[in-house]
């Protein structure tokens, strides 16, 4: 088959199909443990509001028995009264997402539908979980919520298994099923592969695949759009590429290679402007030699972060370390 024929469009095609989905608050809460200040979460709920995207993943549903609500802020919970207070009854177009982590996330934990103003929850899970992980999906979908799976971490994973996992998920009632680059290790020629491989599975039975990258290598815009224009209808990013460690695919170069009419950068650039790049010198993410060393050698960014947070310098002896953690 000719490239052109296995691509689901080019860089000039509109895809009516094709959702944003805003995890600035979700994945940059990584690195604060979620202590966002309700002005900020209310300034990027209003600019994913003006500029059309999709979806905003506002934080995590963990549960205040297993996290404390000491050292966590409101967005690793999500209670209906913190979301409230931020987007009131969200009479706008825009979805509200929520992530729901293995082990920290309980049926208990999400209410009925009806009585929120979540519209998707996303259930992420390491491929040891997918049994927990289909409980809570399916806890999920009956109470009325759309789903997505986040199987994490897939680049440590076998390719028999990880084909079996899709094939699990395949047969549950999840709606998108994500590929997940959580060490930011993958490059485009994989990812292109990667996405032919979900679509197989995920085309046969209704369901879309979604997309969600990590910057180590510089990529993670490059491989969104690689597997958009392979067949992705979701697509993860962050407000500057706001997210743990090396950080996530940038919104603003995602708005900017869209061409559906309904999103609007402008809005997006004010909120930067005003807020991002502040943060952005005390919080400190994104491209850095130890996060595009955990990515070269396919390494959970925790080494990284250690590295960093230790104020330590020698990249030769980091990369030496991670060098004796290969297998
Ligand atoms: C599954 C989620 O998207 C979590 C995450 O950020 C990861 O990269 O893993």
């Amino acid at each position: 088959m000719s490239l052109i024929k296995e691509k689901k469009g080019t860089w000039i095609t509109y895809r009516p199909d094709i959702k944003v989905l805003d995890c600035t608050i979700r994945d940059g809460g990584l690195i604060n443990n979620y202590q966002f200040g309700e002005d900020f979460v209310r300034a990027v709920y209003d600019t994913c509001v003006e500029i059309g995207v999709d979806y905003m993943e506002i934080g995590k549903i963990a549960s205040p028995k297993v996290m404390s609500t000491k050292e966590f802020g409101p967005w690793n919970f999500c209670l209906e009264e913190d979301l409230r207070s931020v987007v009131g009854s969200n009479e706008t177009p825009l979805k509200l997402a929520v992530m729901a982590d293995i082990g920290r996330t309980f049926k208990e934990n999400i209410r009925p539908r009806e009585d929120s103003v979540v519209d998707m929850v996303r259930v992420a899970a390491y491929i040891h979980q997918i049994p927990a992980a289909i409980e809570l999906i399916e806890d999920a979908h009956s109470k009325g919520y759309e789903t997505t799976i986040n199987l994490m971490a897939i680049s440590k994973v076998s390719e028999t298994d990880l084909d079996e996992a899709l094939d699990i998920f395949a047969n549950t009632n999840v709606d998108v099923i994500y590929l997940v680059d959580s060490f930011g290790t993958y490059y485009s020629e994989q990812i292109h592969r990667l996405v032919k491989k979900y679509l197989n599975i995920t085309e046969q039975v209704g369901k879309k695949v979604g997309i969600h990258a990590h910057n180590n290598q510089q990529l993670a815009y490059a491989n969104t759009i690689e597997s958009l224009i392979m067949g992705t209808s979701y697509l993860d990013a962050t407000v500057y590429g706001l997210g743990r460690g090396a950080g996530n695919c940038p919104l603003e170069l995602l708005m900017g290679f869209l061409k559906n009419p309904k999103y609007n950068i402008v809005p997006l650039l004010k909120l930067i402007e005003k807020y991002v790049k502040p943060l952005h010198l005390e919080m400190n993410w994104g491209y850095d030699i130890p996060y595009m060393l955990v990515g070269q050698l396919n390494e959970h960014p925790r080494t990284a972060i250690e590295f960093i947070k230790n104020d330590e310098r020698d990249f030769v002896k980091l990369h030496n370390t991670l060098l004796d953690m290969q297998p």
